[in-house]
């Protein structure tokens, strides 16, 4: 492919007379990864300033770069942008064409992973050839590859849509974390529609506020989805009112879902001992579902993926009986083991005040005795989180142990400190494999555990190291 080609009818400026009829080989955001050949974005990051390294990439090859037009660049052609990280997505979305037939996205403080991760699933039951890109990996029915990230770099995202396609796969979901979309993460590809789960308390280390954080997951409605898309809103949460705004004077296809939804409106639910049953009205009439996941919070999930699938012209009635067969999502929810004295013990991923609330409330109707909930706080990650996790989960559950996750480069005993100061009664336990043996220990034949904050996750951070580690297998362990 040629450049001059990628860069026609695009508001690109290219500062140079020279040819643009180079070949093009790659695109790359870090310059350690430049080949000859290669389109490099220079982005200020929050770290280091990637317009650093712009002579050290056509060093190695760069045949352009996009960088801000105040940027130096010689001996490649500089593509001048006010915002380039912008560009570099339209850039690289030309060349890594074709993508799924069926793009959606889903943004929110909590939900993502399993939205996309059930849309991929009824997707499949409806015989598409579907997959998921998000906190779990790349997902698709025969394979899931990692990626670290949530949402991962524009490139590699890019590139494993394209190469999802390549695989055959038509339609596919995606996270897009507040950090993604405000760093252009996921863009360029045509997105049909895109869905909001919740609002609430994550992430103001990187945002500031909760208004700036808002409008960083708003840019999902206001510029990735495609004109012409649908917006899927969970209807129930504080902020569901403004996204709703938002979409609507963006001209998109809404449909509203849950208590408080005119498209999917949640009628009535009900707790089962394996589950849950729904009763959904759609248009005047109601259908009933028996969702095999138990939780409002994976109620609230499937609705919206249900949304997502309808939205792209799949049949009501059979979307939702499909709900009725729907797997469990790794990490949510998931029972790890059953303890000798009789207790099961859950693995979550909440890491949030809201999620932590969502995770007790969703195991209260199927506990008779007492709640035992286990969690800790990642380090380098927004600190004013944690005392009011302490005071959820102080509030919410029977007893309380607050322990490690991820403490990365803080010190453990600091993080656990700040979560203790909202939560008054609670047990310290260092070390999360001490901490959960306690919590299993000490669980009675009508009690549950709760081990929160590390779902999927297979290793604990600890300053640099990722130790290996898994709630699900220590559980069994010490549950052994
Ligand atoms: C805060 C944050 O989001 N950082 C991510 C972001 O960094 P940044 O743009 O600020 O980049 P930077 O490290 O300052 O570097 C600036 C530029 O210089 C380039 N560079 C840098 C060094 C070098 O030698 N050469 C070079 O070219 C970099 O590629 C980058 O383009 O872009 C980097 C490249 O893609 C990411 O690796 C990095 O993720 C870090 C590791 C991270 O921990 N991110 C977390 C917070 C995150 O993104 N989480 C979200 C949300 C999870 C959730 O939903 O809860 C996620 O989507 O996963
Ligand atoms: N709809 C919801 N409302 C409130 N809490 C939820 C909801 N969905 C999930 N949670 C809580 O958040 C945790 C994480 O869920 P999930 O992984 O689906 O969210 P996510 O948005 O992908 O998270 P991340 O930001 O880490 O990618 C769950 O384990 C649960 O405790
Ligand atoms: N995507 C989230 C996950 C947090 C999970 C928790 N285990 C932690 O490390 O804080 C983040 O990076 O903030
Ligand atoms: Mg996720």
């Amino acid at each position: 492919m040629r450049f001059g080609s990628l860069v026609e009818g695009l508001d690109a400026k290219p500062d140079t007379q020279a040819s643009l009829d180079v070949p093009v080989s790659g695109f790359a955001i870090d310059n350690r990864k430049v080949a000859p050949g290669t389109v490099f974005g220079a982005f200020q990051g929050m770290r280091v300033n990637g317009e650093d390294y712009i002579p050290a990439a056509v060093q190695a090859g760069a045949v352009a770069v996009v960088a801000r037009p105040e940027v130096r660049v010689e001996g490649a052609i500089h593509i001048a942008s006010d915002n380039p990280r912008r560009l570099f997505a339209q850039l690289a979305a030309r060349y890594f064409a074709p993508f799924p037939d069926v793009t959606v996205a889903v943004t929110g403080t909590n939900g993502k992973t399993s939205t996309v991760e059930l849309a991929r699933q009824l997707w499949r039951m409806l015989g598409h050839h579907s997959a998921s890109i998000g906190t779990l990996g790349v997902t698709t029915s025969v394979d899931q590859v990692s990626t670290g990230l949530t949402t991962p770099d524009i490139v590699t995202f890019l590139s494993n849509m394209a190469g999802l396609k390549r695989e055959g796969i038509t339609h596919a979901a995606f996270e897009a974390s507040s950090h993604g979309l405000a760093q252009y993460r996921t863009e360029g590809l045509p997105v049909s529609a895109a869905a909001f789960t919740n609002l609430s308390r994550d992430h103001l280390d990187y945002h500031g506020d909760m208004d700036s954080y808002f409008e960083a997951k708003m840019r999902l409605f206001d510029e990735v989805v495609a004109p012409q898309g649908a917006a899927v809103v969970w209807a129930d949460d504080a902020w569901s009112g403004k996204v709703l705004q938002r979409a609507t004077k963006r001209g998109l296809r809404v449909l509203s879902v849950g208590v408080q939804g005119q498209a999917l409106r949640l009628a009535n639910r009900t707790p089962t001992q394996l589950g849950q049953t729904l009763e959904v009205e759609v248009e005047g009439k109601s259908y009933k579902v028996n969702l095999p996941l138990i939780g409002a919070y994976q109620a609230a999930n499937a609705l919206t993926a249900a949304g997502l699938v309808i939205a792209g012209g799949e049949d009501v009635a059979r979307v939702l009986e499909l709900l009725g067969r729907v797997q469990p999502v790794r990490g949510r929810l998931e029972r790890a083991v059953i303890t000798r004295a009789g207790a099961p013990v859950y693995v979550d991923y909440a890491h949030t005040p809201d999620g932590l609330r969502a995770a007790i409330d969703a195991l209260r109707p199927h506990t008779r005795g007492r709640l035992i909930a286990l969690f800790g706080a990642g380090g380098d990650r927004d600190a004013g989180k944690r005392p009011q996790m302490g005071k959820v989960a102080a509030e919410l559950a029977d007893h309380v142990i607050v322990t490690d996750d991820n403490p990365r480069s803080e010190e453990p005993s600091s993080i656990r400190a700040a979560v203790m100061a909202g939560a008054p009664g609670a047990e310290e336990i260092g070390g999360r494999r001490a901490a959960i043996a306690a919590a299993i220990a000490q669980a009675g034949a009508d009690d549950i555990v709760l081990l929160a904050g590390k779902g999927h996750e297979q290793g604990q951070i600890i300053g640099d190291r990722v130790l290996p580690f898994d709630d699900v297998t220590v559980a069994r362990e010490c549950a052994g």
